[in-house]
């Protein structure tokens, strides 16, 4: 037996709960699991007011004026450390900001420069399984929006689900499918406030056409192309993985690559006007078959994250320079 924290799915990988909230806006809520408030008002608590003063503290925090949002998945937070002249800003110490608590996920905001441009980076997500509403998870996107950014760059670990996928390659993000949100469960849920976008949102041209192109350019450019895929992310509740009759549905689908975030982040991106561009890191296999000895283990996820930091770092880098370039223009 290997000394692997977690075998067969079975480990966890939570990190010590702090006191879960940084500020006196979560301690009004009733109800307390574990550390983390969870409470559906909450979700429609982050008005427009609340998120423009999340967004005036950030932008007194730096000089940085970003355009570009990018939200680092887990193990894929290596990747700030390539920010230059960067301001490293806690969850902690936002108002009304969550905390992550994820293994994998540092928590804080970096304004820093990616190989020369401007971003406003999130080195850690929030997550609806560890007790936050979508609207809570995806908050900090509208904050990107109101701080400046018109584009967001989105980045995941998922499973690869496709079998032709391996561990290690890239899946750009051309569709997804929202199926909490079948459920009716969704970020945009509750009064729509027309400053962030329209009652009824189109999802059709969610993840942009144009920048899935020049993605699969620079992947060329950097030789990745046989290790890059385009195809459908689906977003589960998690926290637990898939079962064998799960993935099997999943394929039927259409679904290629499965994970437990972005798709709330996007769909609320999209509301409010932004530009996206998301991918997924192949970080394990999702084979449908009851033979297998080996299942996903959280600790391999963040592994594969930071084994592939330097194409990812020069794929995110290489878009991020694209768009700046775009924006003068
Ligand atoms: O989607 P990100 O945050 O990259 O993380 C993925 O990896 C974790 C499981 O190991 C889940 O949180 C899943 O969503
Ligand atoms: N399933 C769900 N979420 C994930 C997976 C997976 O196999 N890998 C990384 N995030």
């Amino acid at each position: 037996m290997s000394d692997k924290v977690c075998q067969n799915g079975n480990g966890t990988a939570a990190k010590p709960l702090t006191n879960g909230i940084a500020n006196g806006v979560d301690e009004k809520n009733e109800e307390k699991i574990a550390g983390v408030f969870y409470n559906a008002k909450e979700a429609s608590w982050y008005t427009y007011d609340v998120l423009q003063e999340i967004a005036n503290h950030l932008l007194a925090r730096t000089q940085l004026r970003p355009k570009i949002g990018i939200i680092l998945g887990t193990g894929l937070g290596s990747l700030a450390n390539q920010l230059t002249d960067a301001d490293y800003i806690d969850y902690q110490t936002i108002p009304h900001f969550p905390v992550s608590t994820v293994e994998g996920h540092v928590g804080r905001l970096i304004f820093g420069y990616l190989k020369g441009v401007p971003v406003m980076c999130m080195q850690g997500r929030f997550h609806y399984y560890e007790g936050y509403p979508l609207a809570k998870c995806a908050m900090p996107v509208r904050v990107m929006k109101l701080v400046g950014c018109s584009h967001l760059i989105a980045t995941n670990a998922a499973g690869g689900l496709h079998p032709d996928y391996k561990v290690g390659d890239i899946m750009l993000m051309k569709d997804h499918i929202n199926i909490m949100g079948f459920a009716g469960n969704n970020p945009l849920q509750g009064p729509n406030d027309s400053r962030f976008g329209p009652r009824f949102p189109n999802m059709f041209n969610a993840y942009d056409f144009k920048l899935l192109k020049k993605a699969k350019e620079i992947g060329r450019d950097i030789g990745i192309e046989n290790n890059l895929h385009e195809g459908v992310y689906i977003c589960l509740g998690g926290p637990n993985f898939e079962t064998v009759a799960e993935l099997k549905m999943l394929r039927i689908w259409g679904v290629d690559a499965v994970g437990m975030s972005t798709v709330h982040e996007i769909t609320t991106a999209v509301h409010c006007g932004m530009t996206c561009f998301a991918f997924s890191l192949i970080t394990n296999l999702c084979i449908p078959s009851y033979d297998l000895e080996e299942s996903p283990c959280h600790e391999d996820i963040v592994g594969i994250g930071k084994r592939q930091e330097n194409t990812l770092t020069e794929l995110v880098s290489r878009m991020a320079k694209h768009i700046h370039m775009e924006l003068k223009k």
